[in-house]
């Protein structure tokens, strides 16, 4: 007897589609527009998910095999997001359609025709923590391995030869424009590259960037792989496309080259990551390169009041470099943004922090607040601000300012000179000497303290014979020098001059350091001397510490009267904050030379980036946007600085009026809560017993809600540190 089974098809035929009411023409347009290359300039807040959504829907529902169909995007995440939609209104099953970002894309490439390029079946992915151990052998195999001599560290070398794979730039040049200090060792790096790729290769493995080279190889090289791959592509879709780099835009133009369908979606004027590799020029001159396609704009703005979008536009109009364009809001009028000239930096913070405790009485709640800044050291004062006022807050642009590991290096090193039975501070500035491990550290702790408890507890006792001589030969020159900055920094006048002595650290070792172990030194040594600038408010060092311990202590706590218990603003650098939208959003230090930063003004096109960076921040705000300035910094050696308000502000029209200008009447802040207190002359002495308390005891852990994605300020996912490529 036998039995006729019905399986159901694997894809029912798609369905009409509606989307009136759900689009506005510019959108539907899109959605509609034929074949041929088409450019979509989608302004801030334009809804071009959601126009690209519907335009692979469309695709379906006339017909377009789902397998002929790729649609590259920045996550994994947003791919999934946008194919889920899909297959709601077409009921066809998306997994059909090829989607996810470059890498993930081309992994599913590259696993048909690796063999062509010489890998075996099954090639293995590497990531960040594999590829570290492979560069660090390489760098052991060329005889470099840290010693004496500073060479750059495996994460360094990774990042500038990852730069040069992903612009298509010789790596000599990527050295000398990125780590110019390592120019002298270029012919190491490009030999410790070459050993990277041959052991890479040994091991049968990829990098993400291999990924994507190799994908670009077989489609430039592979004439029948291309044709294969281009054939089977009938339409392409990129979204963000003015965040690609030289590589996926050349990657793109490969694919799509056989049937030129091609749809690429960004904004131009979002284009903010050029410093990690995007090439502005893929977006800009796509119709130079398309002579046939065809433009579309998106310009209706769902998000911001038409008060903070005509702030926007008049900002952008400045750049020469753009599709020009308007933006106009579908809200109701709001209020006039403000922009507040505050006397210092502490009277920002205390602006900040009290104009967010009120719009949370006006009904605004915390997550939907915002404070954003160019470089997360502007956040440090305001850090502090909303610690002392119990307003909990997340970080997203990095860990908290006081908790992040370069400021917690240098505090190290005063902590020491201040205390020297603090074992954990000894070993984490001997940590980061080089040619110092784990065993050496323990070795000359244990004797520097059976010297202590013989009473000779001075800092001079780190260069005693006995301590010394545990440091192997490859580390004595840096711990020596140690051992003399150590000192330095437990003499007087340094001892109490908190500021000073952190520019001693930094200039006794620690910039080299970081110079070569971290690829974002320069914020991070921007970082320190920020915390110097800080410090120089007090004149005792003892007094800066406790704070700062204290500080982590009130940060734990949680506050925050009648607020949920996991209710937090956000802070986060501008960079960060791409793609998202607050009620009301602060953008502070918008002076010059900080925003835009002094130092992007030094490359063509810089002020322009800065431009654009700027006018991310202001289209993030919904409802309320706050600009403000500190008129006063002290930048170096206690000078008073005036500061000039940020160009992006002076250079706004007068008419129509775009802001108002709110002036501070300050009736002289409290200590407590505004500047750095004062000098702790005529105090009674301080009781001893509280520092073991600072010093010795590790600080209380955040919990992990309280750093959301801690990505670096030059690297990261810019869709969302959270999603993979795989
Ligand atoms: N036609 C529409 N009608 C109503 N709401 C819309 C429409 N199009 C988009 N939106 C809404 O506008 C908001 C902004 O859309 P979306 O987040 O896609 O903007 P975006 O272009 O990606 O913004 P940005 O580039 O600034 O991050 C979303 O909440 C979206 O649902």
């Amino acid at each position: 007897m036998s039995r006729h089974y019905q399986l159901k098809a694997a894809s029912p035929p798609a369905r009409a589609l509606n989307y009136q009411g759900l689009l506005n023409d510019q959108q539907i347009a899109v959605v509609e527009a034929g074949d041929g290359p088409i450019l979509v300039i989608a302004g801030a807040g334009s809804g071009k998910t959601r126009t690209l959504t519907w335009r692979v829907a469309r695709l379906v529902a006339d017909g377009v095999a789902p397998e002929g169909i790729l649609l590259l995007t920045f996550t994994n995440k947003a791919a999934r997001e946008m194919l889920r939609r899909v297959e709601e209104v077409c009921r066809v099953d998306t997994r059909r359609i090829s989607g996810g970002t470059f890498h993930h894309v081309a992994h599913e490439v590259l696993r048909e025709h690796a063999a062509e390029l010489g890998y075996q079946r099954g090639y293995s992915i590497l990531d960040r923590e594999d590829s570290r151990d492979v560069m660090t052998a390489a760098i052991a195999e060329c005889g470099l391995a840290v010693g004496a001599r500073r060479f750059p560290k495996a994460d360094v070398l990774i990042d500038l030869v990852s730069m040069a794979v992903n612009t298509q730039t010789p790596l000599a040049d990527v050295l000398a424009d990125r780590r110019p200090q390592f120019v002298p060792l270029t012919d190491d790096v490009l030999r410790v590259a070459r050993r990277y790729a041959e052991r890479k290769h040994a091991l049968n493995a990829m990098d993400f960037d291999d990924l994507l080279l190799n994908w670009k190889i077989l489609l430039a090289e592979r004439e029948h792989v291309r044709r294969a791959l281009a054939g089977r592509y009938r339409h392409v879709l990129v979204d963000e496309y003015q965040d690609t780099n030289r590589l996926q835009g050349d990657v793109v133009d490969l694919i799509a080259a056989e049937h030129r369908n091609l749809c690429v979606v960004g904004d131009d004027a979002q284009s903010i990551y050029s410093f990690r590799g995007a090439h502005f020029a893929n977006i800009l001159e796509f119709e130079k390169r398309y002579p046939d396609a065809r433009r579309f704009d998106l310009t209706v703005n769902y998000r911001s009041t038409p008060q903070i979008l005509s702030l926007a536009n008049a900002s952008i109009a400045a750049n020469v470099r753009q599709f020009k364009k308007e933006l106009s809001s579908v809200r109701r009028d709001g209020t006039l943004p403000a922009v507040v000239p505050c006397r210092d930096v502490q009277q920002q913070a205390a602006f900040v922090a009290q104009r967010v405790l009120e719009l949370r009485d006006e009904g605004i709640p915390l997550p939907e607040i915002a404070v954003l800044y160019r470089a997360h050291h502007h956040s440090m004062e305001i850090q502090f601000e909303l610690a002392r006022r119990g307003i909990p807050f997340v970080v997203r642009s990095g860990v908290r300012f006081f908790e992040a590991a370069h400021v917690k290096d240098v505090l190290a090193h005063l902590r020491f000179a201040r205390n020297p039975g603090d074992e954990l501070a000894l070993k984490r500035c001997l940590k980061i000497t080089p040619g110092v491990g784990t065993a050496t550290a323990d070795a000359v702790w244990s004797a520097f303290s059976l010297r202590r408890s013989r009473g000779r507890g001075t800092l001079d006792e780190l260069l005693a014979p006995d301590v010394a001589s545990h440091v192997p030969a490859k580390g004595r020159a840096g711990y020596t020098r140690l051992a003399q900055l150590l000192r330095a920094l437990g003499r007087p006048p340094t001892s109490d001059l908190p500021g000073e002595a952190i520019e001693k650290v930094l200039d006794g070792g620690y910039e080299e350091y970081l110079r070569a172990e971290f690829l974002n030194a320069d914020q991070r040594v921007e970082d320190v001397q920020q915390l110097a600038q800080y410090a120089r408010g007090y004149e005792d060092t003892e007094a800066f510490l406790s704070e700062i311990a204290l500080l982590t202590e009130i940060s734990a706590e949680t506050v925050s009267e009648g607020g949920e218990p996991d209710e937090k603003m956000i802070l986060s650098s501008v960079h960060q904050a791409k793609g998202l939208e607050w009620r009301a959003v602060f953008v502070v230090w918008l002076a010059d030379g900080r925003f835009p930063s002094a130092q992007a003004l030094k490359d063509t096109d810089g002020e322009e980036e800065e431009r654009r960076l700027f006018y991310v921040a202001s289209t993030r705000a919904k409802d309320e946007l706050y600009l403000t300035y500190p008129v006063v910094a002290a930048p170096r050696d206690r000078e008073r600085v005036v500061m000039k308000a940020s160009r992006f502000l002076e250079e706004l029209p007068a008419e129509p009026e775009l802001f108002e200008r709110w002036q501070l009447d300050d009736p002289g802040l409290p200590a407590a809560l505004g500047a750095a207190p004062p000098p702790a002359a005529g105090l009674p002495p301080r009781d001893p017993s509280v520092v073991p308390a600072l010093f010795g005891e590790p600080a209380p852990r955040r919990g992990p809600a309280d750093v959301v994605a801690p990505v670096e300020a030059d690297g990261g996912d810019p869709g969302g540190g959270d999603d993979v490529p795989f």
